[in-house]
């Protein structure tokens, strides 16, 4: 019965969805009215500066505007918007304008107050609030500070450090199973596989054992692995569909509904039996402590519960994305990855216990490397994601002479940024890691976004520069790496961050 009615739920919303598909192609004609009021009368969406000018951007294009282009498009919308409307513009993500930030002054007096800024639920529904809504990410205040405050301890600079030893055995682990991946092909060359579905099994192994250390065995990866499936399909609805957007969405008994409540479930499940474990083997580990914390009242299991799931998962894209970029620029510059070769082999000559000695610990962490250029100048040319996750203004601003009232949405476009900004100089468009000897961090500090440019910028942003570099290193030491001849980078479709899609081949060195 249950089954039964189900299935008719199932066959309404199919109906419905193409009723809805229809409805928005119709519509989109008899929004014109309603886009010619928003985009001329409502005050709310106009931000004058003394002049009585406003700020530029494309019409509406209701009802999505560019809330999805923005995450699909290959850096051709920043492109196309920068031609046209220059380094200040809005967009609409749905029928709410959002104000493009791409300069480094503006960006700079933007976060200046970035702690009050509110995130709420950045505007990508309800879906996505449901499963990371009480979590780190998008908490407030107060609460947010508390939260990170709990979490401190254990992803400061001090503890990085710490775990560099297991982060470089993980990675060694990794690389040695290259060969025998299920994805990897034997080619005359050497290996050849698919670049980001190989490579996502890496931080997902890392962070692991940051929050687990060694309570996580072989098992429980398997099992952290198969949520990560489901968790996968849940991010693809999140980012790419409309209705799950509804909060009264959740009321269907949908296959979507269905998957996301099954995910809740075994993440819950997967935590605790990772603590229960944990218990049995007379252990401890962060993931154990900071529910402790919840035990003791500091905050509640459903911040607890999403906030791992981002440490754990949700990181997983960012991680995935911003290696696969750094690797991908690697391969298409030789003479770079050469130079970085002769830069650890040389590291290397003075580590009597090569990967293991502190010296090599040090020099993944120093930033004055030629290994840490590469890494600023890959995050450059290639941004994780074209615009950021709006955040909201707490307070009025002025940006630019113009009044931006509280409570609007701001993105920044990475790419125009990246580029653009007069810090870059005339060879902006060029791949030249050579460019960072010659400049200090404040100069850039507001022109690249890596791990946010707000006061709450990543948690993990200690782990993750290293683990990137360490990545880097190792691999550049063991392989000489291609991308394909025939092969072009093309993005994959559907995702919030640019993961790209594309075949790679390692080359061992004799
Ligand atoms: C190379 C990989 C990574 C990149 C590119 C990245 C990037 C980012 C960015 C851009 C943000 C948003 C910052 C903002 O709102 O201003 C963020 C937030 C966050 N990241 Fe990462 N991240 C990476 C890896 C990680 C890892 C490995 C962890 C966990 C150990 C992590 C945990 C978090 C958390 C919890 C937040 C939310 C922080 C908050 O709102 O307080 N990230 N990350």
């Amino acid at each position: 019965m249950a089954s039964q009615l189900c299935k008719f739920y199932e066959g309404a919303l199919l109906l419905s969805n193409a009723i809805f598909s229809i409805f928005s192609i119709v519509t989109s004609q008899l929004f014109k009215p309603y886009e010619l009021y928003l985009v001329h009368f409502s005050k709310a969406c106009r931000w004058f500066n003394d002049r009585g000018e406003d700020i530029p951007g494309p019409p509406p294009k209701l009802p999505e505007g560019d809330r999805y282009t923005r995450m699909t498009d290959d850096l051709n919308l920043n492109n196309k918007y920068y031609e046209k409307y220059g380094d200040l513009y809005r967009i609409w993500n749905g029928s709410i304008p959002e104000l493009v930030l791409a300069r480094p002054e503006d960006i700079a007096v933007f976060y200046k107050d970035g702690l009050s800024h509110d995130l709420q639920d950045m505007n990508t529904g309800h879906f996505f609030y449901k499963i990371i809504g009480e979590s780190v990410g998008f908490a407030v205040g107060s609460t947010w500070k508390n939260m990170r405050d709990l979490l401190h301890p254990y992803f400061n600079n001090k503890a990085a450090i710490q775990f560099m030893p297991m982060m470089i055995r993980n990675i060694s682990g990794w690389l040695k199973s290259i060969p025998f991946d299920k994805n990897t092909l034997k080619v005359e060359e050497g290996y050849k596989f698919p670049l980001s579905e190989t490579i996502k099994s890496l931080p997902l192994l890392i962070i692991s054992h940051v929050l687990y250390n060694d309570c996580m065995t072989e098992e429980d990866l398997i099992r952290v692995n198969e949520i990560t499936i489901n968790h996968e399909k849940l991010m693809e609805i999140v980012f790419c569909e409309t209705l799950p957007r509804f909060s009264w969405y959740s009321i269907f008994p949908t296959s979507q509904n269905k998957l996301m409540n099954q995910m809740l479930r075994d993440w819950k499940t997967f935590c605790f039996d990772m603590n229960e474990k944990t218990i049995k083997d007379g252990k401890s580990n962060p993931a154990y402590k900071l529910y402790k914390d919840v035990e003791e009242g500091k905050w509640t299991l459903s911040q607890y519960l999403q906030t791992i799931y981002v440490i754990l998962l949700s990181n997983i894209d960012f991680s995935c994305a911003a290696l696969s970029w750094q690797l991908i620029g690697l391969a298409q510059w030789s003479r770079v990855q050469e130079k970085l070769r002769k830069e650890v082999q040389s590291i290397l000559a003075v580590c009597p216990k090569g990967f293991d000695d502190e010296n090599f610990n040090n020099y993944i962490c120093k930033k004055n490397t030629y290994l840490h250029y590469v890494c600023l100048e890959n995050f450059r040319m290639f941004p994780v994601l074209a615009y950021t996750l709006p955040e909201f203004l707490a307070e009025d601003k002025i940006i630019r002479g113009h009044r931006i009232p509280k409570r609007t949405f701001v993105s920044i476009d990475t790419w125009t940024l990246h580029t653009k900004a007069a810090v870059w100089g005339n060879d902006s468009n060029k791949y030249h890691p050579e460019r960072f000897e010659k400049l200090k961090p404040e100069q850039y500090r507001h022109a690249l976004w890596r791990f946010g440019l707000g006061p709450r910028r990543c948690l993990g942003y200690f782990y993750a520069e290293r683990m990137l570099k360490a990545i880097m290193a190792l691999i550049v030491h063991s392989y000489e790496i291609k991308i394909p001849n025939d092969c072009e980078v093309k993005l994959h479709s559907r995702t919030l961050v640019r993961i790209p899609n594309i075949d790679f081949v390692f080359k061992p060195i004799e």
